[in-house]
């Protein structure tokens, strides 16, 4: 494990080169998306900027109200859309191209929870997933191996999906465990548990009470303990509060210039700097799976968030599989398509299950007519 040293005047330095920082998301809803595996680029000038007394809190809470879309509404017409769909088309009506491209490769899953397998409500607690989108879930396990990566902690994403049969990773992927039973590719992979932060438990643990502490006075924040991470949730805070209550978790982070924050959905998340995130979970799985060199294997992530950003960067870089975004308004992006709701994850892990089945059907029948063939000669 490696622990980047850092200087508290880096914190958010840190967050700016992961992607996250406040120009990235001004741009993101300001500027049609760029083309599909372009980079985001950040000169030290911004960096300095965004750093640099004063302005910060304001940049703070610029970048929380671009995680808004209350903010910057886009009509199914307007050019952004437009541009938007041309360079990340609907996965559904790709999908005979995606099944194509997937041919002979073996696919493997990975599923952001919140926002993609789950609805986005107020209340964190409240996030559960359908019965149907469980059993969609389910069925997708039973022919593809699959992997939730989420930002919560590990517990508390498995007592939402409740299935024995995946590979979980929570806390951005700094808790990772294989299927506790059921998955016929369990016996392909090695015996898997990965917390590359563990050192970070009593830090993580210290900094959650003080931020409960500290935006205690701030009517609707919630502070969330995710085991590895700590989420600030501010959907439920009147905006005009959203510059102090930046200011307070600023204030808590100055005294731990091991952690960083990065930015969720209306969420503050602080979490240590080691050089892990969901991009680094989704390779440690596939080769945790027997992929580490494989050229035929077909990594699929559908994801929400800017946390699942590292993820789609990954595909990219290694040229293989794609990635998914979850939303309905134009965002900068190194996925290759989208999905506007969970409603329509559930459609395509649906049509991905039926087209498997088909396939299989279609297997066994040749095999079927092989082995009669073959009888039929000996007679
Ligand atoms: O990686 P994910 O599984 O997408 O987790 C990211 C964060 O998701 C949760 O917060 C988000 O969903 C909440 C429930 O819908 C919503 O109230 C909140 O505004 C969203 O940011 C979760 O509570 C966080 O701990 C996760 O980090």
């Amino acid at each position: 494990m490696e622990v980047v040293k850092m200087t508290k005047q880096n914190v958010v330095d840190s967050d700016a080169k992961a992607g996250v920082n406040t120009a990235t998301f001004t741009a993101a809803v300001q500027k049609p998306p760029p083309a599909p595996g372009s980079c985001i680029n950040i000169s030290r000038k911004t960096l300095v900027e965004i750093n640099s007394g004063p302005r910060i809190n304001n940049n703070w809470v610029d970048s929380m109200r671009a995680s808004s879309p209350t903010h910057h509404k886009y009509t199914s017409l307007s050019e952004d859309n437009t541009s938007w769909m041309v360079h990340h088309p609907s996965a559904l009506n790709m999908f005979e191209q995606i099944i194509g491209a997937s041919k002979g490769k073996k696919m493997v899953m990975f599923l952001d929870y919140d926002g993609t397998l789950s609805p986005i409500v107020d209340d964190p607690d409240q996030a559960f997933m359908s019965d149907a989108m469980r059993g969609t879930v389910r069925k997708l396990a039973r022919y593809f191996p699959t992997a939730i990566v989420s930002g919560r902690c590990r517990d508390k994403v498995y007592s939402f999906v409740q299935l024995a049969e995946l590979y979980y990773a929570g806390s951005h992927g700094m808790d990772i465990e294989g299927p506790s039973k059921g998955s016929k590719y369990k016996k392909e992979a090695q015996a898997v548990l990965f917390q590359p932060a563990s050192d970070f438990l009593p830090m993580i643990d210290e900094v959650y009470k003080e931020l409960l502490d500290k935006t205690k006075c701030i009517e609707g924040v919630r502070v969330e303990n995710n085991k590895f991470c700590v989420s600030v949730h501010f959907r439920c805070v009147d905006e005009k509060e959203w510059g102090e209550l930046a200011q307070h978790v600023r204030s808590v982070l100055k005294e731990y210039p091991k952690l960083r924050l990065s930015q969720g959905r209306k969420v503050l998340e602080i979490r240590p700097i080691i050089k892990w995130d969901k991009g680094k979970a989704l390779e440690f799985l596939l080769d945790s799976l027997g992929y580490a060199n494989c050229t035929n294997v077909f990594p699929v992530y559908i994801g929400d968030d800017r946390t699942d950003e590292d993820a789609f960067k990954v595909l990219r870089e290694r040229g293989q599989g794609f990635g998914i975004l979850v939303s309905k308004t134009p965002k900068d992006t190194y996925a290759s398509y989208s999905l506007q709701e969970p409603s329509e994850v559930m459609i395509f892990l649906r049509r991905l299950v039926e087209w498997k089945k088909l396939c299989l059907r279609r297997q066994s029948k040749i095999q079927k007519q092989i082995e009669e063939i073959k009888a039929s000669l000996k007679n």
